[in-house]
């Protein structure tokens, strides 16, 4: 009864063995794995990435990763540790130049935390070569017997020739060596099936768990702040104003100082990030008791209370989404339009104000949607770290929604003028659009938010906000809400908002 138990039970485990199959370019991976599956190959390969080849061992399927033994692609090879039960190591025992490569790589290998405790299988290869190496020259010149003890490896070394198949026989021979090794490996796998399978699962599991975590984290760090401040330095940060005003004084910028107008200047911007996230602060101090607060970027007032500071967290949509919501206003009257665009301000703008005298720029705007033409200036666009200033869009002007440093991920909108809204009503651009609210371009990052919930509100898109409260004495409330658009609405307000959780 019990031994019908135990047959029982090892017919209801169902067995998959996952081997990989690593070593030096040129060691005869490929020309190994296809003795084993029985291929003729009159030619073999470098193998570029990886090639899965199927097999059987005593009713239990196995699979081979026959992975390319190249540098550039020794690097992949970590990839697949975690999912594998066992390892064959191969080594062109002929080749003394590369003894000691291999023997690094062959550490680098073992020592890995995935890999390290599984059973290894180290075939010496193409013994049919002169003054090639013998299983036991190998162990000794590799150095094999205290590495895999280190790493506490149950290894095998088996010397062997990957028989070309000779043209007659339909099978290539596979050799003793190699047949040995082979069966050695999977006979111990398949005994210690249950604790090498868990210990496999229990891998990828953490893989995947590290994975999100990564993830989660990239996410936190694509997040970044801009803290309001002023459109000058908007556009000396990155957010290329297209309402920049050259004809305002150096002592009226000032004065918008004092009076707390927006500026937008990224805080601890890191390389690499994405920034999916606008944080505007409305900051309001007891000391200009005097001065009246900004205007809350989204939602009219500030605080009234003297001691509240709000921060206003924006998500954006990721680039993509950001594109199709962006606005572009085209211009109709590009005659009176005297913009010199090839001198506007990148990153200095105040140097050269002065060149801009001429700018004449409509206030009375509106809002268009052109996704082919930003699709196409994306494209355009993609990497362009120098801005390069393209005459062919010289009517349009450019928002750039992100750090400099943030190249190969910058969001743009594009901005053009465009005739008034009751001219436009026989517009190429459609009627759905003519709806959307007349406007001036947006003079500072919280305006062009503020046109994107416009558009938001328009296109039906749902959106959501992330709110961090902060005051002086408690801590940081994080709450988020959604907004799902029903109407297209002129604008919006905290009331049009759904409250959906407090994260703290
Ligand atoms: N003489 C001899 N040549 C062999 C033997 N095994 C493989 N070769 C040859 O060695 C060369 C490389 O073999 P591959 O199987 O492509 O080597 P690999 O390890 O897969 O190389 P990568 O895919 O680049 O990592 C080929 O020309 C094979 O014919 C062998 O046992 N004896
Ligand atoms: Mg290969």
């Amino acid at each position: 009864m019990g031994n019908c138990w135990a047959i029982f039970r090892r017919r209801r485990i169902r067995r998959h063995i996952v081997l990989i199959l690593i070593g030096l370019d040129n060691a005869g991976k490929t020309k190994t794995v296809n003795n084993l599956a029985g291929e003729k190959d009159d030619k073999v390969l470098p193998t570029v990435g990886f090639k899965a080849v199927n097999l059987i061992h005593k009713d239990t399927p196995v699979t081979i990763y026959d992975l390319g033994g190249g540098p550039q692609f020794r690097q992949i090879w970590s990839q697949y540790y975690s999912e594998v039960h066992g390892i064959i190591f191969v080594i062109d025992s002929s080749d003394f130049s590369r003894l000691d490569e291999c023997k690094a790589v062959l550490e680098e290998v073992l020592s890995h935390d995935r890999i390290s405790g599984k059973p290894v299988l180290v075939l010496a290869n193409k013994q049919d070569k002169d003054g090639a190496l013998d299983d036991i020259d190998v162990v000794e010149k590799l150095n094999i017997e205290p590495l895999v003890n280190k790493y506490r490896c149950p290894t095998l070394v088996e010397s062997y020739t990957a028989y070309p198949s000779d043209g007659k026989s339909k099978k290539p021979k596979i050799d003793p060596g190699l047949r040995k090794g082979y069966h050695w490996l999977l006979n111990y796998i398949v005994r210690r099936y249950g604790d090498i399978n868990l210990r496999v699962q229990t891998d990828i599991h953490a893989d995947l768990e590290r994975r999100k975590r990564l993830l989660n984290k990239a996410a936190n760090r694509a997040s970044q702040t801009f803290t309001a401040i002023s459109d000058d330095i908007a556009t000396q940060t990155g957010f290329e104003n297209p309402n920049f005003d050259p004809h305002t004084t150096e002592v009226d910028r000032e004065k918008n100082l004092e009076r707390g107008l927006i500026m937008v200047k990224p805080i601890g911007v890191k390389p690499n990030s994405v920034d999916t996230t606008i944080t505007i602060e409305s900051l309001e101090d007891t000391d200009t008791s005097g001065v009246k607060p900004k205007l809350s970027p989204l939602f009219g007032r500030a605080s009234n209370s003297s001691t509240v500071s709000e921060t206003v967290r924006i998500e954006l949509e990721p680039r993509n989404e950001f594109r199709k919501l962006s606005p572009i206003v085209r211009r109709k009257s590009a005659a009176s339009q005297q913009f010199d665009f090839q001198r506007r301000p990148h990153s200095s703008p105040t140097k050269k104000i002065k060149s801009l005298q001429n700018n004449d720029i409509s206030k009375n705007s509106s809002i268009q949607e052109d996704d082919d033409k930003m699709e196409s200036l994306d494209d355009k666009n993609a990497g362009d770290v120098t801005r390069i200033w393209d005459p062919a869009y010289d009517l349009k002007h450019r928002v750039f929604i992100k750090d400099v440093e943030l190249s190969q991920l910058h969001r743009e909108v594009i901005l053009t003028e465009r005739e008034p809204q009751t001219k436009a009503a026989s517009s190429d651009t459609g009627p759905p659009l003519a709806t959307l609210p007349l406007s001036a371009r947006p003079a500072s990052a919280s305006q062009l938010v503020r046109r994107q919930l416009e558009l938001c509100s328009h296109h039906k898109r749902r959106l959501s906000l992330r709110y961090v409260h902060r005051n002086k004495t408690s801590p940081e409330r994080i709450s988020m809400m959604f907004y799902e658009p029903s109407k297209a609405q002129r604008h919006l307000d905290k009331g049009d908002f759904q409250h959906a959780a407090t994260i703290n």
